[in-house]
């Protein structure tokens, strides 16, 4: 199986629970969302450039690197069922801790029985501003454990009013781990932690992009 790689490079995580530690990123190009406020739309073009590869030569780079947490990202990483190969090679090397950004709309279920400790999905929870909320697979959310986050990105009081409901109706905070992050710029986030405060949100965690405060928010590859 080749795999369409529009980027790859290391850097900080500015994302999720290993924000801040060296990542190896790996970003597949295409994604079947469209989601308002997407930071990548470029590597979601039908003519994007990308580089054929498949998962032996993945692995190789990222053992190149010599960092040991990993990023799939995109585009939507899961989007085509091959990637099962590139994951099962990967989870066979308990060095490296796998993380794939999923959209929420793709199926998790024959993924998760292929995760073992060493690979966790960070998925959104596509909020009112995205307009993609209709495409959730609300099943999702029986199969993520303490080992996977749902990420919350929000725009607007809407959406926040939303992910509260969420959280709540699901449980999220006793089976996951649960993050709120701004659509960057778009909101205050000073009312993000007055929305959290307001409604005791004890256990969320607001995260901002690391690497949009410390490089350009535009910047390609960091
Ligand atoms: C570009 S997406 C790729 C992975 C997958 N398609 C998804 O949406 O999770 C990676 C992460 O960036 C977030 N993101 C995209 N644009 C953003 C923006 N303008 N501000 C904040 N987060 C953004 C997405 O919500 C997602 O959590
Ligand atoms: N530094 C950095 N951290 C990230 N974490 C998740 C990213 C993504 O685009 O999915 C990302 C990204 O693009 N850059
Ligand atoms: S699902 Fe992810 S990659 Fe696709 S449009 Fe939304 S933010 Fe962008
Ligand atoms: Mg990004």
């Amino acid at each position: 199986m080749e795999y369409k790689v529009v980027e790859r490079f290391v850097s900080i995580n500015g994302e999720g629970r290993l924000a801040g530690q060296l990542a190896v990123f790996i970003r597949f190009a295409g994604c079947n969302l469209n989601c308002s406020y997407c930071d990548t739309q470029w590597a979601n073009k039908d003519h994007v450039t990308y580089e054929s590869m498949n998962a032996e030569s993945i692995y190789e780079y990222i053992k190149s690197t010599g960092v040991r947490n990993v990023t799939l990202t995109g585009g939507e990483p899961l989007l085509r069922d091959g990637i099962s190969d590139l994951l099962k090679l990967l989870s066979e090397d308990h060095e490296l801790l796998v993380e794939i950004e999923t959209n929420g709309s793709v199926d998790l279920k024959k993924y998760s029985a292929i995760s073992g400790n060493t690979i966790s999905f960070t998925m959104d929870y596509k909020l009112p501003s995205s307009n993609m909320e209709s495409e959730m697979n609300l099943d999702n959310f029986s199969y993520l454990t303490k080992n996977d986050t749902v990420k919350f990105v929000s725009g607007s009081m809407e959406d926040l009013e939303k992910a509260k409901f969420i959280i709540y109706k699901y449980d999220l905070i006793n089976k996951t781990n649960v993050y709120i992050s701004p659509v960057f710029g778009q909101i205050d986030m000073k009312d993000i932690v007055q929305f959290m405060m307001d409604n005791h949100m004890n256990g969320v965690t607001l995260q901002v992009q690391l690497h949009k405060v410390i490089w350009e928010p535009e910047k390609r590859g960091v």
